[in-house]
């Protein structure tokens, strides 16, 4: 496994690739790597010939007050584990290595990057369009592997492709999770032992109304409420959103007749975490 901080090197590695006749899989991170993005390396390795992990903490998708400064970062720690999951190359740019002081250049998702997440981080999206549309740029993937746990991201870079005409797949995958339930989440490490055990409760709410729409519950507000009743019963919770959204429009539905999203944010502490289960009635 190499690793590459320009982008000149990571053009040089995948052109060469390329003439060998190599598929090239790309695993965009922001590093502080668990079992969640080795699972998503693992895919990749398993469909294309050569991985690239990017490993890039991206200024350009956190707001005003968000924790850009205090993310954690390990990039030896990340190395290893890529090389244990199966990557080729793992790109680890500066942020000015990826951006131009100068840069005029933004992309704006109307619409669907304006809910659930949006909503509390209104740049966020933007942000993660453009820094994922100029790995895709850089690295010219045949395929691209997101996780499920970030669910409206995935949503967001998909329709980007699609509006776009980005010519790769995007490949979305299942949700790594603690033993406990907890999805797994670099964002854990900040949890207190009691903010821990009290981050349960959201992976528990969403089960319970997975367990209703699976029971044939198609009223979406009956299965927002089964969720708020998990979650309200830990006094370290602070509910921001439970919505059960439309996976074409990421609107909130009344009735669940085609395939939906349901979707949680929650504070505990100052932490906020997320989770969700995808749900379509015709499956
Ligand atoms: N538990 C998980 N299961 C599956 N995929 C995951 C999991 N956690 C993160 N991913 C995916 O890994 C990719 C990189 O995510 P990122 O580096 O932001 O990690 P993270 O643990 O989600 O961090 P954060 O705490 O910022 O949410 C994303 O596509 C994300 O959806
Ligand atoms: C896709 C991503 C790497 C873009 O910075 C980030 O949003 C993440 O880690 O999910
Ligand atoms: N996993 C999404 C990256 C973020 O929350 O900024």
């Amino acid at each position: 496994m190499e690793a590459a901080s320009t982008i000149a090197e990571v053009r040089e590695r995948v052109g060469a690739w390329r003439r060998e006749g190599k598929s090239v899989g790309l695993v965009p991170t922001m590093g502080y790597l668990h079992e969640g993005h080795q699972s998503l390396i693992e895919r990749a390795a398993a469909e294309c010939d050569r991985v690239v992990v990017s490993v890039f903490v991206n200024p350009t998708q956190f707001g005003p007050g968000e924790d850009l400064e205090s993310y954690p970062r390990d990039f030896e720690r990340d190395l290893a584990k890529c090389e244990a999951a199966g990557a080729a190359l793992v790109f680890h740019p500066t942020p000015e290595e990826m951006y131009w002081p100068d840069r005029s250049t933004t992309i704006h998702m109307a619409d669907i990057s304006e809910e659930l997440c949006g909503k509390s981080r209104p740049v966020h999206f933007d942000g993660v369009c453009l820094v994922v549309a100029k790995l895709f740029n850089i690295v010219t993937p045949d395929a691209a592997y997101f996780g499920e746990k970030d669910a409206q991201q995935l949503l967001v870079v998909r329709r980007m492709v699609r509006d776009l005409n980005f010519p790769l797949r995007i490949v979305g995958c299942p949700i790594v999770r603690e033993a406990d339930g907890l999805a797994k989440s670099s964002r854990n490490t900040y949890l207190s032992p009691d903010e821990r055990l009290a981050a349960t409760v959201l992976s528990r709410a969403i089960r319970a109304g997975q367990a209703l729409a699976e029971s044939g519950e198609r009223d979406a507000s009956a299965i927002r409420g089964a969720v708020r009743d998990v979650l309200v019963q830990e006094p370290l919770a602070d509910v921001e959103y439970v919505e059960v959204v439309s996976q074409e429009t990421v609107r909130p539905v009344q009735r669940i007749e085609s395939p939906v999203l349901c979707a949680i944010a929650v504070r505990i502490g100052t932490t906020r975490l997320i989770d969700n289960f995808f749900y379509d009635p015709a499956a």
